[in-house]
């Protein structure tokens, strides 16, 4: 379980990207942070695992004050997935893989063995171990960043707007991937992103921030979309513009739901 405390992070330069938070994030399930440019979701996400650390307040893993661990420790306990997969440019995908079980200890071969595994783990064909990331396409990198989060066998996997720089069709396919992951791993994942659409997709619980790092909303899609907390959240998931408004509409004696812009967007069952 991860708690923020009354977490707060004040910058030098005086920037306040996070303004007192208090969350608990359920274990094995996926949280998403969402919110534009700014408002502090990175932030948050990175004092999970002391890339940041708060200015005011706590962060609790398992109800141990993650200030009270060793910074690199920890950083190699927990599985970390950033924009762009992240990945080493001068070594071959099985090594970018394998890096962190290297760095803690395991013999290179287990680790090369477990990283091949872990190719099959995120839909990625052997044949590609040997390749460097620069020959691999876009969807296939961020699958590599994928697997090289999972490498440490974390409970805790925490995502940087992993799938943000492919197009929208891969895009769609690496988020089937990571709900099938996610039903056989279970992990603790907490995923930022700035699409509401990706947080409704993935998110078993979905956090709404505004800019200097205030929660605005907190619940399940379901509850945020039946109950916007304010304007601002209704404008940002688009219900205020009537995006999500879904209707009936009867064709040849069977009843579908258009979209707002009067497309089809299933059949209604009785
Ligand atoms: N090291 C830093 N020093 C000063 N200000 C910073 C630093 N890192 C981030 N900020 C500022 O803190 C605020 C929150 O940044 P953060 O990266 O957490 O936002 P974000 O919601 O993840 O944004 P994005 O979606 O653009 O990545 C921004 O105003 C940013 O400019």
């Amino acid at each position: 379980m991860i708690e923020f405390r009354g977490v707060r992070k004040q910058f030098p330069d005086g920037t306040v990207a996070v303004e007192r938070v208090d969350l608990t994030l359920a274990p094995r399930s996926i949280t998403v942070l969402v919110g534009s440019s700014g408002s502090g979701k990175t932030t948050l996400l990175r004092m999970v695992n002391r890339m940041v650390d708060p200015s005011e307040g706590q962060v609790r893993i398992d109800d141990v004050d993650v200030a009270s661990v060793d910074p690199v420790k920890l950083r190699r306990s927990i599985g970390y997935v950033m924009q762009n997969g992240g990945l080493l440019p001068h070594r071959r995908v099985v090594d970018n893989i394998a890096t962190v079980p290297v760095l803690r200890g395991e013999p290179k071969r287990a680790a090369r063995a477990r990283a091949l595994e872990l190719m099959d783990t995120v839909g990625l064909d052997r044949s590609l171990a040997d390749k460097y990331p620069s020959q691999l396409s876009g969807g296939q990198q961020q699958r590599v960043g994928v697997a090289r989060g999972l490498a440490v066998d974390p409970n805790i996997l925490l995502m940087d707007e992993p799938f943000g720089a492919v197009d929208p069709i891969v895009r769609t396919e690496l988020q089937d991937e990571l709900l099938r992951l996610q039903r056989d791993l279970a992990k603790t994942v907490v995923f930022v992103t700035h699409d509401v659409d990706e947080a409704f997709r993935l998110g078993d619980r979905v956090v709404i921030l505004r800019a200097g790092g205030v929660v605005v909303q907190d619940g399940t899609p379901a509850e945020i979309l039946a109950a916007p907390a304010d304007e601002f959240v209704g404008d940002f998931i688009g219900a205020d513009r009537g995006r999500r408004v879904l209707r009936r509409a009867n064709v040849g004696g069977r009843e579908i739901v258009v979209d707002a812009d009067g497309r089809p967007a299933g059949v209604l069952e009785s």
